[in-house]
């Protein structure tokens, strides 16, 4: 008798788990969901997603899909279900949507500590008016105003340090010098100074940002979690120093301290806290990446080199006083072909390789079903790629942005993002980018020694940091 029982238990658990299998594999839909796999409960494709590789082409996790299913498949990622866009037509549409359909979604890791009150996950008048507040800071006014000459005065300041040591981590130099001049500028935080590890805190929270969310100690996802609860609490702390103390600093917190405290304000300390968690974040990490890996391309490409030196040279000669007037926004805005290179990294950078949105209600896109509470992943990495689109897709060469618009989007090139969630650091980035080729091309002899290897997950990492031996040119 216990034997029938025990076959009974047996085959009610196999029914069990393959009917399980099955409605994992095959999820309801009110009309027909895009082909593809769900891959294993829970954990779907998500191992298959994060597998490293190790060149600038599109994903092979994209690629044999893409192959198989076309540009619009469904999958299983990070425990959820998503619909994979590598379609630039749908991607387009997808970001134009934001808020109506297509609202910003997070990965958990993200999620996890933002909570509800984050910058990210606000629609409409809100965000707009979050997006208004963030110009103050890093729009083209404040850029063409304060910030310029205090770049200029970092970027110069570090390399002078580099070239004094002889020997320099690009990645960690440039990291620490953004980290460094923004993290002033943004709450008077001084990491020498105030000691309190911020810089640390936002490693070890990047580090597991796409990864497994498993919170247990020992795994890159709970180190992350971690990671920014401590630099959350930092800024937590400086936040409301300033608040009970009201000394004026003069920067970006006196002016969002200014808001918060308004009658009927908009904004509230929990927003106001992660918003600058989130910038300092967005500011240092992405900048650095994209200068680590255009050092690479112009080691790679002597003649890329000559080119923006003959530029940045020129630049020079125009100038009347040589030697003590720093960089002027007439000068950065006539840089064409640093622009070109800057264009040319991003594209290949993919620094932003796959966007997330969540579906607020049913879609419709080429005779399929977007469900709505499934996560939407555009992935622009695909069309930056795209030999149709761009001649020979994986070689550097800025000339190929010869003569087309360098300061817009499009369709096919989305590596600030596009519609209502563009890039409001982008200008920014480009700014600090422009400056440090300005100083490193003039200035300094230089050459790469050991690392810029990279591997993607499918985000770029320098799991050897990008190191160079750098002196001052004689004049
Ligand atoms: C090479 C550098 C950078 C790249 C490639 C980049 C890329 C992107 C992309 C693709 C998006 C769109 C995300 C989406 O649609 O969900 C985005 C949004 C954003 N970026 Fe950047 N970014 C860079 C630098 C910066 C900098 C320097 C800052 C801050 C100073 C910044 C702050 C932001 C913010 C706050 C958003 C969210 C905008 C919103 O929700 O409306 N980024 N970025």
């Amino acid at each position: 008798m216990w034997c029938e029982i025990g076959v009974c238990i047996v085959a009610f658990l196999v029914i069990r788990i393959t009917h399980w299998f099955y409605t994992w594999s095959n999820p309801k839909c009110d009309g027909k969901l895009p082909p593809g796999s769900m891959g294993l409960p829970i954990i779907g494709e998500t191992l298959q997603f994060l597998s490293p590789y190790k060149v600038h082409d599109v994903a092979p996790f994209l690629k044999r899909r893409l192959a198989r299913y076309g540009p619009l498949f469904r999958t299983s990622l990070f425990g959820k279900k998503m619909i994979v866009s590598t379609d630039p037509e749908i991607n387009y549409t997808i970001l134009q949507r934001e808020s109506t359909n297509f609202s910003i979604w997070l990965t958990d890791s993200f999620s996890e500590f933002l909570g509800e009150e984050n910058m990210l996950t606000q629609h409409g008048s809100f965000h707009r008016y979050m997006k208004n507040l963030i110009l103050h800071l890093v729009g083209p006014e404040s850029l063409r105003g304060r910030l310029l000459h205090q770049m200029d005065e970092a970027t110069s300041r570090h390399l002078r340090s580099w070239a004094s040591q002889g020997n320099v981590n690009v990645k960690e130099g440039i990291a620490e010098m953004i980290f460094e001049s923004f993290a002033k500028r943004l709450i008077s935080y001084e990491e020498k100074k105030d000691g309190k590890k911020l810089l640390d805190n936002y490693k070890a929270f990047m580090n597991g940002l796409i990864s497994l969310p498993v919170n247990i100690p020992g795994t890159a996802f709970h180190a992350c979690v971690q990671g920014s609860k401590n630099a959350i609490k930092v800024i937590a702390d400086i936040y409301h120093e300033r608040k009970a103390t009201k000394i004026a600093q003069n920067d970006f917190l006196d002016r969002v301290i200014e808001e918060v405290e308004k009658e009927n304000a908009f904004l509230n300390d929990g927003v106001a806290i992660n918003m600058l968690f989130l910038l300092l974040f967005g500011a240092f990490e992405s900048t650095s990446e994209a200068i680590t890996l255009l050092t690479k391309f112009i080691s790679d490409h002597p003649q890329v080199l000559e080119e923006l030196t003959k530029e940045h040279e020129a630049i020079l000669e125009r100038r009347e006083n040589h030697e003590n007037s720093g960089l002027t926004w007439e000068e950065y805005k006539s840089m064409t072909f640093t622009h070109m290179v800057i264009n040319e990294t991003v594209r290949l950078a993919n620094i932003a390789p796959v966007i997330f949105r969540k579906v607020g209600k049913d879609a419709e896109i080429r005779g399929y079903t977007i469900p709505k509470g499934w996560i939407v992943m555009v992935a622009p990495a695909v069309a930056h790629l795209n030999p149709e689109k761009y001649e020979n897709p994986l070689e550097f060469n800025p000339w190929r942005w010869k003569g087309q618009d360098l300061h817009s989007g499009s369709k096919t090139f989305m590596a600030w993002g596009s519609g209502t969630r563009l890039c409001v650091g982008a200008d920014f980035a480009k700014l600090q980018i422009a400056i440090f080729l300005h100083h490193f091309v003039i200035n300094y002899r230089w050459r790469v020694t050991k690392g810029g290897d990279f591997i993607r997950r499918p985000s770029l990492i320098f799991p050897n940091g990008l190191h160079i031996s750098i002196a001052e040119k004689q004049k």
